[in-house]
This record gives C-alpha cells, sequence and structure tokens, in this order.
C-alpha cells in the first residue's frame, strides 16, 4: 500500500469537517485538517450561534416593554451596540478555542492555512507545501452570493454584519429566506428601520404557507416594510448613506445594505476539477449516499456539496464518513424528516411535508390547528397570535407535517419532530394528557 503523510486530509474546519476529523482520528486514523479562516466554520464563527446571541439580545426590547404590564418599573433603557457586539465576538473566541482544543486532544494536526486539492491524494498548502493523504475530506462550506449590480461592494453579507461599528439607522436586507427574515428581526428590534426586498414574492419558500404568510403579517404589523418582486438596479454612495435603485419602484436611501440572497458550495479555485471531481451546475461537490465524489479517495460532506445547508446535517455527515470510512462501521444519513427553525421574532419551525406538498403527495389531506394568542401575550397587551399545524394522510391519520409560529417554536418542535419522524399519528397526540398551561400543549389539543 502506498504511504502517505496521512491517512485523511480534512479541509475545512466547520460543522461537519470538524466532527469528521475528530471522530476519524478517534478511530485511529492519523489525521490533519487545514482551515483557512478560524477553526469552527461558518455556524460557530459567523452564523449559527452568534445569530442566536442577537437574537436573544434583540429580544429584550419586547420583554422590557412586556415587563411593565407584569408589574415592573422599568425605567427608559437604552441599547449599546458596541457591548452587545463584543460580548457575542468574545463568546465567539471562546468557542473558536474550544474547538481547537477539541481537535488537540483527539490528535488532530491543525494547519491554519488555506487548502487545494493538487491530486487524488495531494493537498497543497497556502505556505506552498504539499501533503499527501489516502483520503481527503472537501469539508469547505458555501460562501454568500453578491449580486452582480453595479456598486454591490458598498454592500455587506453575514460574514461582516457582527463586526459593525455602529447600529445602522436604515437597514435594506436583500433576500426573502432564512438570514434575511432572522436579520429583519434583530434589527427591527435593536431599534433600526428595516426594508427587506426580495425579487419574488414568496418569502422562506419550502415553509408552510399559513406559518409563511403569518410571519409576515406580524412583521409587518411591528413596522418591517416589505418590497416585493424588486430586482436591484445599482447601489450608489449617497452622502453618509447608500441610494438604492430598482428596476420597478422608487429608490431607497439607507446606511447599510445586506445581502441575504443564499449561499453558494465553496469550491472555487480548489482545484477540485483538476483533480477529475465532478462539480454540478452551481459548484457543489457530487457525491453518493456515502459522501464519496467522482474520484474515490476524495469525499464531501456538508454545504459543500448542497444537499440540506444546516449545521446538524453537516455533523451527521462528517460523522457517518468518519464512522464508515475509518471505523468499520458503515451507516448512512437519513434525510427523511429534517427538523428546521427560523429564529425570526417569533420564530417559526417545521418539520415534515408543508401542507401543499402533502396535497401533491397523497391527493386527500387531514389539516389539525390552533390559532391562539399566548396567554404571555395577552397580559402583555401584544396582539400577536401563535399558529400550530399538523397534516395528517386522510385515511389513517398519520402525521405527515408539523408546522409551527409562535415563541419558543423551536424548543417546542424539536421534542414534537421526534413523533413525526417515529411516524405517529394524531391520535398519539390526543391520547397524551396536556401540560397545562403551557403553550406546547395546544400539540395535543388540535381541532
Ligand atoms: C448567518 C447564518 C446563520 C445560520 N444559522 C443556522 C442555524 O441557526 N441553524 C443551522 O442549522 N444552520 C445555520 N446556518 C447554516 C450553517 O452555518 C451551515 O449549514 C454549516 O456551518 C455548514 O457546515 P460545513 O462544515 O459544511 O461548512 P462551514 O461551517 O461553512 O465550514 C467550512 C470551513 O471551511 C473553511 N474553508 C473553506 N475553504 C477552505 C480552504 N480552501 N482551505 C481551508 N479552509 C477552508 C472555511 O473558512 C470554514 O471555516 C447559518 C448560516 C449562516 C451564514
Ligand atoms: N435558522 C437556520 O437554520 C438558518 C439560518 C440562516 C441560514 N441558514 C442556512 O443558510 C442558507 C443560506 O441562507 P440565505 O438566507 O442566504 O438563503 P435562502 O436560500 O434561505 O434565501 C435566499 C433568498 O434570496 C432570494 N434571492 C435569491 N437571489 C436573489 C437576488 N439576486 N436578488 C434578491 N433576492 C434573491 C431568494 O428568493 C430567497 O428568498 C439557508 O438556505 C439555510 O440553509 C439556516
Amino acid at each position: 500500500m502506498a504511504d502517505f503523510d496521512y491517512d485523511l486530509f480534512v479541509i475545512g474546519g466547520g460543522s461537519g469537517g470538524v466532527r469528521a476529523a475528530r471522530v476519524a482520528a478517534a478511530h485511529g486514523a492519523r489525521v490533519a485538517l487545514a482551515e483557512e479562516h478560524k477553526v469552527g466554520g461558518t455556524c460557530v464563527i459567523r452564523g449559527c450561534v452568534p445569530k442566536k446571541l442577537l437574537v436573544y439580545g434583540a429580544h429584550f426590547a419586547e420583554d422590557l416593554a412586556d415587563a411593565r404590564r407584569f408589574g415592573w418599573d422599568v425605567p427608559q433603557c437604552a441599547f449599546d451596540w458596541p457591548t452587545l457586539r463584543d460580548n457575542v465576538l468574545a463568546e465567539v473566541e471562546r468557542l473558536n478555542q474550544a474547538y481547537t482544543t477539541t481537535l488537540n486532544s483527539n490528535n488532530v494536526e491543525i494547519v491554519l492555512e488555506r487548502a487545494t486539492v493538487a491530486g487524488p491524494h495531494a493537498v497543497r498548502l497556502a505556505g506552498g507545501r504539499e501533503v499527501s493523504a489516502r483520503i481527503i475530506l472537501i469539508a469547505t462550506g458555501a460562501w454568500p452570493v453578491v449580486p452582480d449590480v453595479p456598486g454591490a461592494e458598498h454592500g455587506i453579507t453575514s460574514n461582516e454584519v457582527f463586526h459593525l461599528e455602529n447600529l445602522p439607522r436604515r437597514v435594506l436586507i436583500a433576500g426573502g429566506g432564512y438570514i434575511a427574515n432572522e436579520f429583519a428581526g434583530i434589527f427591527h428590534q435593536l431599534g433600526s428601520d428595516v426594508t427587506l426586498v426580495n425579487r419574488t414574492d414568496v418569502i422562506l419558500r419550502g415553509y408552510d404557507e399559513s406559518v409563511r404568510d403569518r410571519l409576515l403579517q406580524i412583521s409587518m404589523t411591528k413596522g418591517i416594510r416589505f418590497q416585493f418582486n424588486s430586482r436591484f438596479e445599482r447601489i450608489e454612495k449617497s452622502g453618509d448613506g447608500l441610494r438604492v435603485s430598482f428596476d420597478s419602484c422608487e429608490p431607497l436611501e439607507v446606511d447599510l445594505v445586506l445581502f441575504a440572497i443564499g449561499r453558494a458550495p465553496h469550491t472555487k479555485g480548489l482545484g477540485l476539477e483538476e483533480a477529475g471531481v465532478s462539480l454540478d451546475a452551481k459548484g457543489a461537490v457530487v457525491v453518493d449516499d456515502d459522501s464519496r465524489s467522482s474520484v474515490d479517495s476524495i469525499y464531501a460532506v456538508g454545504d459543500v456539496t448542497n444537499r440540506v445547508q444546516l449545521t446538524p446535517v453537516a455533523i451527521r455527515e462528517g460523522q457517518a464518513f468518519a464512522d464508515t470510512v475509518f471505523g468499520n462501521k458503515p451507516w448512512r444519513v437519513d434525510y427523511h424528516c429534517i427538523p428546521s427553525a427560523v429564529f425570526s421574532h417569533p420564530p417559526l419551525a417545521g418539520v415534515g411535508l408543508t401542507e401543499s406538498q402533502a396535497r401533491q403527495k397523497y391527493g386527500a389531506v387531514r389539516v389539525y390547528s390552533s390559532d391562539f394568542r399566548p396567554m404571555k401575550n395577552v397580559l402583555a397587551n401584544r396582539g400577536e397570535r401563535a399558529l400550530y399545524k399538523m397534516v395528517c394522510e386522510a385515511e389513517t391519520d398519520r402525521i405527515l407535517g408539523l408546522h409551527m409560529i409562535g415563541p419558543d417554536a423551536p424548543e417546542i418542535l424539536q421534542a414534537a419532530a421526534v413523533a413525526v419522524k417515529a411516524g405517529l399519528d394524531k391520535k398519539a397526540f390526543d391520547d397524551t394528557v396536556a401540560l397545562h398551561p403551557s403553550m406546547a400543549e395546544e400539540l395535543v389539543l388540535l381541532r
């Protein structure tokens, strides 16, 4: 057998790469991992974690206002962006260290350099060194897409948003997906004037229609503006701010433009095609069910494969890869019933088929729902209503999908997703005694 420097060389120290490297090393492999930015990757450094901490920070705006209705004498409170930003970044730094320590203690050699593929078993490091490995794992994630319009360089992406010097007064967010809706909520709560601009009239495609509509209605009531069916023409500097022109409506003057129009697989300049690795039209590494690419010795996991761009999925793919290739314990990721959530204000979450997907697939379906005002909102004089919806197969009442919007929806859905994944029916929920008083009890009282 050929003698390689490593059994495994992982390119990319994010959710998928770190898990794969750590587990492969625990299985006895000699592993190195290259990371060009910071160990932890998108989720830890500039994604899920700092985003969720900002969501927590932003929520205090409503909590402080509501506290008065609960008898608290809350003085006029001022918000200080640098304090929140710096505390969040300090936590990110701590996690970066924790991930580094975990890899070190599992004997994974960390190379803090950009790496590219130089052949089926060869990796070239930015410093010029070339190393060999029996297996190469591509775990380079995805990169924010920036539209090809004049002046796009004046905008920022989620990569930069966590480092803003000041809280912008007027924010324009391009896109209608996860990041756009999450940051619309964050900026709005923190006091910015927010306009979300989307090229279609649909937000959060893939989520249940009623739940999406409810978020749109609540967001508009809160004061977030939506401009649909708009395409950018150009972005120009204008005084201290930016002037944004569109194809179909009046220009907008804003202080910040945030692009949140999707994330493309991060494969540019990686040397993959030269090594014989097939990429699809979007640049994603084409892989089989075991995450193996068209080259036998090269695998890929996570966002770079453009299967499902979520951290728990990247982690599972990394774990399955390491167990299968280095642990003699082959298994495959099951993509059926992956729960997901949008940490908007309020958050929404879903698992399984939406009502329209279920109707398309099964014809007749039964829909049970609860449209209610959470007790806390009633006392706080807050009009926002929550919506829970269960989509079932008409004949058997087997649950095909569960969708919700309201306070703590992601926390509640994670537990309920177990039942949906297990293939339970509506009766299993009906047979369960309510836990009162809670919002989650609505799940066992759906009509
Ligand atoms: C703002 C935001 C919020 C998000 N929120 C959530 C959420 O709430 N829940 C959720 O499940 N998902 C969320 N995601 C998605 C989640 O972050 C990704 O799905 C996940 O990080 C993918 O993991 P990965 O290992 O594939 O790639 P990544 O975590 O992106 O890691 C790839 C790593 O590779 C490095 N790299 C790239 N090229 C090279 C190279 N040539 N050499 C060396 N290193 C390289 C990069 O620097 C990066 O660190 C969010 C994403 C964003 C942007
Ligand atoms: N809570 C979470 O789990 C979470 C949070 C953030 C991001 N993510 C992951 O990261 C990925 C990327 O997030 P995202 O919000 O950037 O993408 P997205 O795919 O969720 O949404 C992209 C949006 O941009 C719009 N769009 C596309 N091209 C456009 C253009 N040229 N001009 C204007 N609008 C355009 C689309 O219509 C869509 O509404 C998500 O798909 C998701 O998998 C997950």
